[in-house]
C-alpha cells in the first residue's frame, strides 16, 4: 500500500527538523527542498501527499476545517486551540513542560493576580480549576518580561531546558502539564481517508516506538 492523496499540515519553526526525520525515516514520501524552501505548499513528485508549511498556532485550524487532513503540532498549541480533532499519536519530539513560573520568594498579594501568558485559554483553565481568581493577560512572547518590570506577578509559559527562566531570575512555580508533538486528524477525513491514514501512522508509529526502545 503507499501513501497516496493526503493533505499533511506541518508547523514550521522549532519542531521542523525532527518532524521531518521522522517523517523521512518512516518511509514517507517528503519533497526534498522542504527546508529549504520559501513556498508554503510543496507535493511530492509522484503526487503522494501535499505538505502545507504553517505557523505552529494554525496548523489545528487547517485541520478542523478539513484543508489539511493531518497535522503535526504541539500539544501546547492543541490544547490552547481547543479545536474538534482526533489526536493519533504521540511523535516524541519538542518535549517540554508547561509551568506556572515567577520571581522567587513571591508570595501572590494581589486579591485579582495578574498571569501574563501566550497561552490565555491554558491559564484560565489552570487557576479556575485551583478556584484562584486571576487575570489573564495575553502576550505574544518573550512573556518571562512580564514579572520582571511589574505587568504581572506570574507567567504561564513553556518551559525546555529552564534556561530562559534562570537567566532572567524567573523559577518554576508549578507544574501545569507536560508536552510534546502530536499527529492529528480532521475527523471526516478520518473516516473518509481512513486505510491511508492507518498506513501514514502505522509508518510513523514504527518510528516513534523504535526511538523510544533504544533510548
Ligand atoms: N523551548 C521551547 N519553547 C517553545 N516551544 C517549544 C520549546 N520546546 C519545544 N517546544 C514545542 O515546539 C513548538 C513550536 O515552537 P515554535 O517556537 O517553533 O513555535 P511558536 O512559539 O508558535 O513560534 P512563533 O510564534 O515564533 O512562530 C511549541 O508549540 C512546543 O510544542
Ligand atoms: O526553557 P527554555 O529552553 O529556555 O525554553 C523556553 C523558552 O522558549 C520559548 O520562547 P521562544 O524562544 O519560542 O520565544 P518567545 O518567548 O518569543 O515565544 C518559551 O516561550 C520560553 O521563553
Amino acid at each position: 500500500m503507499t501513501i497516496q492523496g493526503l493533505t499533511v499540515a506541518l508547523s514550521k519553526g522549532r519542531i521542523m527538523d525532527s518532524t521531518l526525520k521522522i517523517l523521512r525515516d518512516a518511509g514517507i514520501p517528503v519533497p526534498e527542498d522542504i527546508d529549504s524552501t520559501r513556498k508554503l505548499i510543496l507535493s511530492t513528485p509522484n503526487g503522494e501527499i501535499d505538505f502545507i508549511l504553517a505557523k505552529p498556532v494554525d496548523v489545528p485550524t487547517y485541520v478542523e476545517y478539513g484543508v489539511a487532513d493531518l497535522g503535526i503540532v504541539g500539544k501546547d498549541v492543541l490544547v490552547e486551540a481547543d479545536r474538534d480533532l482526533y489526536e493519533l499519536l504521540d511523535l516524541g519530539i519538542g518535549t517540554c513542560k508547561m509551568s506556572v513560573a515567577g520571581l522567587p520568594n513571591t508570595a501572590p498579594h494581589a486579591s485579582m493576580p495578574r498571569i501574563a501568558s501566550k497561552y490565555p485559554r491554558i491559564a484560565t483553565e489552570y487557576f479556575r480549576g485551583r478556584g484562584q481568581q486571576v487575570e489573564v493577560i495575553f502576550l505574544n512572547g518573550s512573556v518571562e518580561l512580564a514579572p520582571l518590570i511589574g505587568l504581572a506577578e506570574r507567567i504561564v509559559d513553556v518551559v525546555e531546558t529552564g534556561r530562559t527562566l534562570q537567566e532572567n531570575g524567573l523559577v518554576v512555580q508549578e507544574d501545569i502539564m507536560e508536552i510534546s508533538t502530536r499527529l492529528v486528524a480532521n475527523r471526516s477525513s478520518f473516516r473518509l481517508k481512513s486505510t491511508v491514514i492507518d498506513e501514514f501512522v502505522s509508518l510513523v508509529r514504527g518510528v516513534v516506538e523504535q526511538k523510544e526502545a533504544a533510548q
